[in-house]
């Protein structure tokens, strides 16, 4: 389980968290929505390592993540689908899977069947170069790449973005299943409001560094929400 409470960050004198609470359980999907620029991808960034926070705590299985460094962090179980996808352009899709081997013991260094099991592409590709792949099959990678680490808490920073519709179901259906299998916490970005509608249990919506909204899927007003989404 991941709580984070009352968190702040800042970029130098610019804050862009403001007393940001969440929480994301094995077996559910909780997603955060919000525009351009309102600090979704900071608070991902907050989660894995990449940006210290400033106040307030966030708590992973127990430990104060505050006290872990990134890399510490991906052996405890968090993996990250970045924004933009981050594949290694030059590497293989092989190669790009391995990268994930980093956060695991020996043994477990092998790419899970799970991911070719979800995404068959993958298996065809795997000698090809990362940036030959087309975005929708990137972000593909991309997932595979952080499931080859086992994780216990899956964050997603806008998967569906510039991906083609059959690809975008192919990735909603794979949450899916990562959710029903039961022993994933799931943090998905989205600005797509009817994908992370279709997908999450709960949600929350973020307006200039705060959280202005949130609640479990029932309570979704959808008219609200769209107008906190809408420039
Ligand atoms: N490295 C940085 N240095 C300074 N300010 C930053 C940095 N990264 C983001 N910001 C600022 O922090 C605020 C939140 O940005 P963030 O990228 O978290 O938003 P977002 O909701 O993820 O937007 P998008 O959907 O465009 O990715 C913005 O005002 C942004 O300009």
């Amino acid at each position: 389980m991941l709580n984070i409470d009352n968190i702040d960050l800042h970029y130098g004198a610019a804050q862009a968290l403001r007393g940001v609470s969440i929480s994301a359980e094995p077996g559910k999907v909780t997603t955060v929505l919000g525009r351009n620029g309102v600090g979704k991808t900071t608070l991902l960034r907050a989660i894995t390592g990449r940006q210290p926070i400033s106040a307030g705590r966030m708590d992973w299985e127990g430990t104060d993540l505050s006290t872990l460094r990134a890399d510490a962090r991906a052996r405890a179980g968090i993996a990250s689908v970045p924004q933009g996808r981050e594949i290694f352009p030059l590497l293989t899709v092989q190669e790009n899977l391995e990268t994930g081997f980093g956060a695991l013991p020996r043994a477990l260094r092998h790419v899970p069947d799970e991911v070719f099991t979800l995404f068959p592409v993958l298996k065809d590709m795997l000698g090809r170069r990362g940036g030959d792949l087309s975005g929708g099959q990137q972000q593909q990678l991309a997932i595979g790449r952080a499931l080859v680490m086992r994780p216990r808490l899956l964050v997603l920073d806008e998967p569906t973005e510039g991906i083609q519709p059959s690809i975008i179901q192919d990735i909603g259906r794979a949450i899916s299943y990562l959710r029903d299998r039961g022993d994933m916490a799931i943090l998905l970005v989205e600005q797509y409001f009817d994908f992370a509608r279709d997908l999450c249990d709960s949600f929350a919506v973020m307006d200039r560094g705060q959280i202005v909204k949130s609640g479990t899927r029932d309570s979704m007003d959808e008219a609200e929400l769209r107008g906190l989404l809408t420039v």
